[in-house]
């Protein structure tokens, strides 16, 4: 084995230059929006310009990358700025400042035939309300994208008839939206987005109509194809465990500013603010940490012949293996021990204070309640 690492998560992002790269963007909506960047007005809260200017600032200075691959969520409460953000991406609402690059290209600088290849080829959406065409079939909702490209009927029906299978509603090619329930409505707007086969696709609240368990299925589906196709997404949503559940990273909007970018561990084992613990203080620690967040270098004369446990394990899923045995439990990527979880380690992660004081008084408090902690502190 290699010797182990202290690095910290994430590590299993993918490298390489941003597919979105977002810069110090900013919309203000209003008659006077201009009067407000690069004056002394865009330093003032939001209230207050709107007081002095009649302008609300939807979107405050925002900076985030978005790597190839990944789906990053964007979750904040009703009204932080979200779907404004969403839709500068594709200037389907016009930043009032900053840079959006896509593949390292400035869109601002797009002209409006630019623009609608964009919007056709390289970025698809998916809509709260579906967005359907009421008086289509689902085929030829899912064809639109193809038709409006100048595709030929044959060839879009047999891609539209691809995309149908995919998401699951082969057999209702045929039918209108009104006829289908709200989940198969989402799924023609999932298939009719990827359609068109687009680099990235963004998805603006889509599962928020939803019922619960449908809602769930829909989740599935986004990361089964997400597994498949490797698109990169944005996801905008206001729900958390939605956020949890798909995003790789989560962005955090407040009064149309980011408070924090991060994995789940990140905003639920070091949130960065009271807005954020708020979002997150319900979350059960032990469902989102994981070894890897957790893990630490081995002490001087500690066992190395615990268990074994990938990176992702979640702490919830290590516990077990913590209790049959006094060794940490050894996490491993292939050959190389990344480090090792002991039982403090573990308390540690339930705990909501994880300060080094915190984390020894849990450990001191399990030790005198019942023997070894097993991670060389006994
Ligand atoms: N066209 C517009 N004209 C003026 N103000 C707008 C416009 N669109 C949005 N806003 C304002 O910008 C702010 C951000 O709105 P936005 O819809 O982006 O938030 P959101 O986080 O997506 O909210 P929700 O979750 O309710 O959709 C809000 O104060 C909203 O009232």
């Amino acid at each position: 084995m290699n010797s182990p690492t202290t690095e910290h998560p994430p590590s299993d992002r993918s490298d390489g230059d941003p597919k979105i790269a977002v810069h110090k963007l900013w919309k203000i909506f209003g008659r006077n929006a201009s009067s407000v960047l690069g004056t002394e007005l865009q330093d003032l809260d939001r209230d207050a310009i709107r007081e002095r200017t009649g302008c609300t600032v939807a979107v405050r200075d925002v900076s985030f990358d978005v790597l190839p691959g990944e789906i990053f969520v964007v979750m904040g409460l009703s009204g932080s700025g979200k779907s404004t953000l969403i839709r500068c991406l594709t200037r389907l609402i016009e930043p009032s400042g900053g840079e959006v690059l896509l593949d390292g290209a400035d869109i601002g600088g797009y002209g409006p035939q630019r623009l609608r290849e964009l919007r056709r080829h390289q970025v698809a959406m998916v809509f709260q309300h579906f967005g359907l065409l009421a008086h289509r079939k689902a085929i030829d909702n899912v064809a639109y994208g193809l038709e409006v490209r100048g595709m030929g009927r044959t060839e879009r029906y047999a891609r539209a008839r691809e995309m149908i299978d995919m998401v699951g509603l082969s057999g209702n090619e045929n039918a209108r939206p009104d006829q289908l329930s709200g989940g198969m409505q989402q799924r023609v707007g999932l298939a009719r987005a990827l359609a068109v086969d687009p680099e990235v696709l963004l998805f603006d609240e889509p599962f928020s109509a939803l019922d619960p368990l449908i809602r769930r299925d829909m989740q599935q589906e986004v990361l089964r194809l997400q597994q498949e196709l490797r698109k990169t997404a944005v996801f905008i949503t206001h729900d958390l465990s939605e956020a949890l559940k798909l995003g790789d990273r989560i962005a955090i909007m407040r009064d149309g500013e980011l408070v924090q970018v991060g994995t789940a561990e990140e905003l639920v084992g070091r949130p960065a603010d009271d807005y954020v613990r708020d979002f997150v203080e319900d979350v059960n620690r032990t469902d989102v940490l994981t070894v890897r967040w957790l893990m630490r270098p081995p002490r001087d004369g500690e066992p190395l012949d615990g268990p074994v446990a990938a990176p992702r394990t979640v702490v919830r899923d290590v516990v077990p293996l913590l209790a049959a045995g006094s060794a940490p439990v050894r996490v491993v990527d292939g050959d190389t021990l990344l480090g090792v979880v002991g039982r403090a380690d573990a308390l540690r992660a339930i705990a909501e204070d994880q300060t080094e004081d915190a984390t020894k008084a849990a450990a001191d408090s399990a030790a005198a309640a019942g023997g070894p902690t097993g991670d060389g502190r006994s």
